[in-house]
């Protein structure tokens, strides 16, 4: 199965120092991989890089099988959408004028398509995105990055500010997105069951590294290596590998 997203040995950060060391990621067709870890654990870092919107400091980077350009709008033309932290919105535009913004002439994807995964927001189209609660404005950041048809999303901390109950029904849209488009999702997530719920697979980041990765189902059933990887403890990679995470 081909890669839409592979990092090889990444290293990144800000100026020269690197807060992220030797990532191997891959996200493939149809896969919802999560990126889990404490604050500062490197998670954003790792996708805005991935994204081209922060330059590399080592190694390598692929999207859709090809070298991706260290630019954010060149990485976007190959078909990577990020949804950043803040959702990104045009607050003072319509939900409508937010969707059209995002949509470029070649998307082969109709702003209806994309309404059909959030009938929510088909009620909403002549609202201002900033009058919209929470949960909408995140509908409206996935819609936004959707009708751009891109191949694979990158989603950072969409569940940011918002009730679990909420994160709890966003998160299955996201799975059916990637079923029925065959997309690749990339997520950064602090709600970590609910992720692992949803997900395929995930990578458990510390102090800037990958300390583990394995199916939904075994990083589930690992609830300590989780535990000690949120509490900033960097747990034992042996014990990792025994466990088959690595
Ligand atoms: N603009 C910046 N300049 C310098 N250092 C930064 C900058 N942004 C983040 N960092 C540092 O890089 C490290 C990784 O941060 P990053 O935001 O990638 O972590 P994260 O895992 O996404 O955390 P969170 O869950 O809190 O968003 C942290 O130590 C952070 O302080």
């Amino acid at each position: 199965m081909t890669a839409l997203i592979e990092t090889h040995d990444l290293s990144c950060g800000y100026g020269k120092l690197p807060v992220v060391r030797h990532l191997d990621l891959t996200v493939a067709a149809g896969e919802v991989v999560c990126l889990l870890g404490a604050n500062g654990a490197g998670k954003t870092t790792s996708l805005l890089t991935i994204a081209g919107a922060l330059p590399r400091l080592g190694g390598t980077v692929h999207v859709g099988g090809r070298p991706a350009p260290a630019a954010a709008h060149v990485v976007a033309r190959r078909g990577l959408a990020l949804v950043p932290e803040g959702r990104g919105l045009f607050y003072r535009l319509t939900v409508a004028e937010n969707l059209r913004l995002r949509r470029h002439r070649r998307s082969s994807v109709s702003i209806d398509d994309v309404l059909g995964h959030f009938p929510v927001l088909a009620n909403l189209m002549g609202r201002r995105a900033g009058l919209l609660s929470g949960g909408e404005q995140q509908m409206l950041a996935l819609a936004g990055a959707l009708v751009a048809d891109p191949q694979v999303i990158l989603l950072d901390e969409m569940s940011l500010g918002l009730a679990p109950i909420i994160v709890e029904r966003l998160l299955p849209i996201v799975r059916s997105i990637a079923d029925e488009r065959g997309m690749g999702v990339l997520l950064v997530e602090q709600h970590i069951l609910a992720a692992l719920t949803v997900a395929d697979r995930g990578y458990v980041m510390a102090h800037g590294s990958v300390v583990a990765e394995g199916t939904a189902s075994e990083l589930r059933r690992d609830a300590e290596l989780l535990e000690a990887s949120y509490l900033g403890e960097k747990p034992s990679i042996d014990a990792a590998i025994a466990e088959g995470l690595v």
